[in-house]
């Protein structure tokens, strides 16, 4: 089996301790791959390397159109291998390949939404209250970024990250989840086709503690875009400190979804589900904590076990499966211990609560999803993000008790309100404390809007103009055009 490798300057190579890491696909655990584990001095070497280009090289200084079509062809080299891509994610997380290739449309569409409007962050002209002069603004590229990704959405992740990185002519080290590396490889070899010159983009792999460490530690890094857990953030922004490097935080989320009585029901029943078990799960701003109001509160908890009873676990690459596993033993762990947790607490488990019983799902990290009623808020199944097929459900009977439980949370990613009242829908939403909120959807996003946290969610935004902007520096250059002494020495 080919080795999957690190790209460091324009080459692909081993990790210099010569380690090797087994890849496995959480459906079976058979290894589908072995991965270059690459520690602290290869993050130095990739640091290295893309400080050269940025000091030294062309990228920083060649025409942000001439980037874009460079960035424009890694959207179409995205497109002509999307099915490889698809079949690589599956494989290394678990999800229905049918997701996977909503991922890969998506990961395009990223790439081709920022080569298209990079020229929209050109800079501005000021009204100068200064007579003879010239007054303007310019964005520049912030240096050498630093870039951390999770294992949930690997690629999406990423292309969040590399596609406005490239564009604003920054240059950049990666690092994947050591344990989901596939399609981050792979997106490498496609950077390297489309023509980023050597030394630009580098991939480094390899764990937290030593590749990710040094990417938040070390002073030759600039700036560091990390998605991944609160207490990972945490350490990184302490990390980053250092040398008071630009920041940008994806952190996790415990989000709400609110169900008023006047909602369209069987859309929200199903809606609710969607929230919440695409991936098993995994999903940063999974609707876990379901709010109902209580007059519809028993009709929908039926109608939404009937539902969930039904859904179809298995092998991602099944055409008819709806959701596969977690992503590794260790996680599954850490979902079941939140579910004894949930019991002893008090919580009503109505659904769900363990793994499969089918022999065929055995060797997989498979959990059913489960739905707990009887929840409050203080409960840590309430308050904690789980990560798993989860739903914690609340009553209320007024809109402020529904705010306000939506609200209670340390984290503010993302929430959902149904209603078919807009009036309603619109002052719930104004008073949410979240970086996205939905009124009679949950879960969606696209290149054009801006994604990030309030609270411990997150710093900072990717998609959208300000994903763009957080990879620049603002320079304001005023120009005297008629310069005389001053005269007061
Ligand atoms: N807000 C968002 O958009 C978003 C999107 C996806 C995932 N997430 C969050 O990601 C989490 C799940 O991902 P995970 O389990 O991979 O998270 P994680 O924090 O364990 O790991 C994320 C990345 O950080 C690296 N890392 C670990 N320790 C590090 C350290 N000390 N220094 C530097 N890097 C380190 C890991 O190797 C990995 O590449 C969830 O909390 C989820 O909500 C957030
Ligand atoms: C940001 N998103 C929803 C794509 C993935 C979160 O885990």
């Amino acid at each position: 089996m080919k080795i999957k490798r690190m790209f460091i300057d324009g080459k692909w190579i081993d990790a210099q301790n010569g380690k090797t890491r087994t890849i496995i696909n959480p459906y079976n655990q058979e290894t589908i791959a072995t991965a270059a584990e690459g520690d602290t001095s290869d993050a130095k070497a990739a640091i290295a390397a893309a400080r050269k280009a940025f000091d030294q090289g062309e990228w920083p200084n060649t025409p942000a159109v001439e980037r874009a079509s460079i960035v424009q062809k890694i959207a179409e080299l995205i497109e002509r291998d999307k099915e490889e891509l698809a079949e690589l994610e599956s494989l290394d997380t678990g999800k229905t390949l049918e997701e996977s290739r909503w991922d890969m449309d998506d990961i395009a569409g990223v790439f081709r939404y920022y080569a298209e409007i990079v020229d929209q962050n050109s800079g501005e002209m000021i009204a100068s209250p200064i007579p003879n002069s010239v007054s303007k603004v310019v964005h520049e590229p912030v240096g050498v970024c630093g870039q951390i990704t999770p294992w949930n959405y690997p690629l999406l992740q990423a292309s969040w990250k590399l596609a406005p990185a490239l564009v604003t002519g920054n240059t950049l080290v990666m690092k994947p989840s050591e344990i989901t590396p596939l399609t981050t490889v792979k997106i490498f070899e496609l950077i390297e086709e489309a023509g980023v010159p050597a030394g630009v983009a580098n991939l480094v792999l390899g764990p937290g503690n030593t590749v990710g460490s040094e990417l938040s530690t070390n002073v030759e890094v600039d700036l560091i875009s990390f998605t991944g857990g609160i207490e990972t953030g945490k350490k990184i922004m302490q990390a980053a400190s250092v040398n008071v490097k630009k920041l940008a935080l994806e952190l996790g989320g415990k989000n709400p979804n609110i169900v008023f009585a006047d909602a369209e029901f069987e859309t929200a029943v199903d809606q609710a589900m969607n929230a919440v078990f695409f991936h098993a799960g995994q999903i940063c701003s999974a609707g876990t904590r379901l709010i109902i109001e209580e007059s519809i509160h028993d009709n929908f908890i039926e109608a939404l076990v009937e539902r969930v009873k039904n859904i179809k676990i298995g092998n991602g690459f099944d055409e008819d499966t709806q959701m596969g596993p977690l992503i590794s033993g260790e996680h599954l762990t850490k979902v079941e211990n939140y579910v004894e947790a949930g019991k002893k607490e008090g919580a009503t488990l109505v659904v769900g609560g363990k793994r499969p019983e089918d022999p065929a799902l055995q060797d997989g990290f498979f959990y059913l999803p489960t739905i707990f009623t009887d929840c409050t808020t203080d409960m840590s199944i309430v308050q904690d993000e789980a990560f798993g097929p989860i739903i914690t459900v609340e009553k209320f009977q007024t809109e402020e008790e529904a705010v306000n439980l939506a609200n209670d949370s340390i984290y503010g990613l993302a929430g959902g309100v149904w209603t078919n009242d807009i009036v309603k829908a619109e002052r719930c939403v104004s008073k949410m404390r979240m970086g996205t909120v939905w009124i009679n959807e949950f879960n969606l996003y696209f290149p054009h809007a801006p994604w990030g946290g309030y609270k411990q969610s997150g710093i900072g935004r990717e998609l959208g103009k300000l994903g763009l902007e957080e990879y620049t520096e603002t320079k304001h250059i005023f120009h005297n055009t008629d310069p005389k002494p001053f005269n007061w020495f």
